[in-house]
């Protein structure tokens, strides 16, 4: 049995919906599908997901909100109006959307609800047209499914307990047609997970009925060496390991969301990722381990947005607790950090600027100032991290050089440099400005 979830490039119009129920119907083992909120049908398109997030802003803040929701209302009539399907099925879904919104339920909660109602329509939309085109399906509420999820709006995290009775779905007739990006609560409240969290859902459901295969369709043929927005054509990669892969979506390869590998490697259950509009294309296979050949790094991921917060003290290696103590003035404000560099008498924390906001700023290093007596402290903003992947790079040697070399030639400084413990990624600050040449220059030297 087959898992296959289809993105929100894949649901976005009829056309694609029509190409989805061909992708199930040639192939009976795959029994569950997993749909996100139609997408971008072309690149100037909005997200229905992001019209969601509009709709429960503006109703929200006590504004008209007339014209968003009439926007939504019309991306799912035509989709309805060309699949042929019965205009009772969009009373239903615009029914169900004006309940949630209207709802007595708090904002925070609403919001959830609202924002994952795309899904939920998606779903409900694909199991009637595989219903009319004579395949038996059954749109799956997550609830149903034994999806129960952490009590943590916008982020859920899947609990254990859900495992086996997402078992149970196994002996359903049929497809099960189960909508992606949320789970409920003990209590019953609606959950999402983070945003491109239907790739979580498709994860979790593999690892729940225990499947051969969790295939992903998106609207690329593989998942590429290095982000094709950046470089054209580059150059498919046909096999990674989980580590790799968490790696290279975790540092920006957005095809894959960087927490949905964590229930398929649990249970060791293969990804593909395959293309909804070339299914006949192999994909990328994504397993536990594979043979070493050929290229040692696999991929090139970047990602902006990032802050460094810089001290520098001396002696600081022989102060027992310096690093606890920053760390603790950062968990006290509630910020989470993604890299920790360190030198002798130097430490610096990267950070996420979404995390790190002006007024947290002001009191961290308002506390950092009175309680750590640093010698030098910077922040600074607006840098990119790098990240060059691979597990064949550990038993490789030059492989550092050669990337500086890149980045000399792409006439771009590296602020700093961090290699992970488990040596699969080698990882580069530098400033945003610099971004798009020095992953040019990279996939020259590493891919050329
Ligand atoms: N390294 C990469 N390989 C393939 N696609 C990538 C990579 N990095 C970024 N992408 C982008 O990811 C997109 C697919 O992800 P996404 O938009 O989330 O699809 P979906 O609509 O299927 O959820 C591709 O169209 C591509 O622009
Ligand atoms: N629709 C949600 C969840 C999701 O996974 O979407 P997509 O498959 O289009 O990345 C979002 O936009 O965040």
């Amino acid at each position: 049995m087959k898992v296959a979830k289809f993105g929100g490039s894949s649901v976005a119009n009829a056309t694609q919906i029509k190409k989805v129920c061909d992708i199930i119907k040639s192939d009976d083992s795959r029994k569950f599908v997993v749909v996100s909120a139609p997408g971008k049908r072309n690149k100037e398109d909005i997200k229905v997901t992001d019209l969601l997030i509009e709709l429960g802003d503006t109703y929200a803040s006590g504004k008209a909100y007339e014209s968003v929701f009439e926007k939504i209302v019309k991306r799912y009539a035509d989709i309805i109006e060309e699949l042929d399907l019965p205009k009772s099925l969009l009373d239903e879904i615009t029914d169900s959307t004006k309940k949630t919104l209207e709802s007595d339920e708090p904002d925070e909660i609403k919001f959830d609800a609202v924002k994952a109602s795309g899904e939920d329509s998606s779903a409900r939309i694909v199991s009637a047209y595989l219903n009319k085109i004579g395949i038996q399906a059954t749109y799956i509420n997550p609830k149903e499914a034994g999806m129960i999820v952490s009590n943590q709006p916008g982020n859920a995290q899947i609990l254990p307990e859900s495992f086996p009775e997402i078992n149970k779905l196994r002996d359903r007739e049929g497809v099960l047609v189960i909508p992606g990006f949320f789970g409920y609560t003990a209590n019953d409240k609606l959950m999402t997970f983070s945003r491109g969290g239907s790739d979580i859902t498709g994860s979790i459901i593999a690892a729940g009925v225990k499947a051969e295969l969790y295939e992903n369709f998106t609207d690329v043929d593989s998942v590429f060496s290095v982000n094709p927005n950046i470089v054209e054509n580059p150059k498919e990669i046909t096999v990674l390991t989980y580590k790799e892969m968490r790696e290279l979506s975790y540092a920006g390869f957005s095809v894959f969301h960087d927490e949905a590998l964590i229930p398929a490697f649990q249970e060791k259950i293969p990804v593909c990722i395959k293309n909804t509009n070339n299914p006949s294309a192999p994909g990328t296979m994504i397993v536990a381990e594979k043979e070493q050949n050929g290229n040692c790094v696999v991929g090139i991921a970047s990602d902006t947005d990032f802050c460094s917060l810089y001290v520098e003290k001396y002696l600081m290696n022989r102060e027992v607790g310096f690093g606890r103590k920053l760390l603790q003035i950062l968990e006290d404000e509630h910020v989470s950090f993604e890299h920790v560099p360190s030198g002798i008498d130097d430490m610096s924390v990267i950070i996420r600027n979404s995390e790190f906001t002006p007024e947290k700023e002001t009191r961290v290093v308002e506390r950092i100032q009175q309680e750590l007596q640093v010698n030098t402290l910077k922040i600074r903003r607006n840098l990119a991290m790098i990240m060059v992947v691979g597990e064949g790079m550990k038993s490789t040697i030059g492989i550092i050089s050669k990337a500086t070399n890149a980045f000399a030639e792409a006439n771009v400084n590296i602020e700093m440099v961090n290699q992970g413990s488990s040596e699969v990624s080698i990882m580069f600050g530098i400033e945003e400005e610099g971004l798009e040449r020095s992953i040019r220059s990279l996939y020259k030297a590493f891919f050329g």
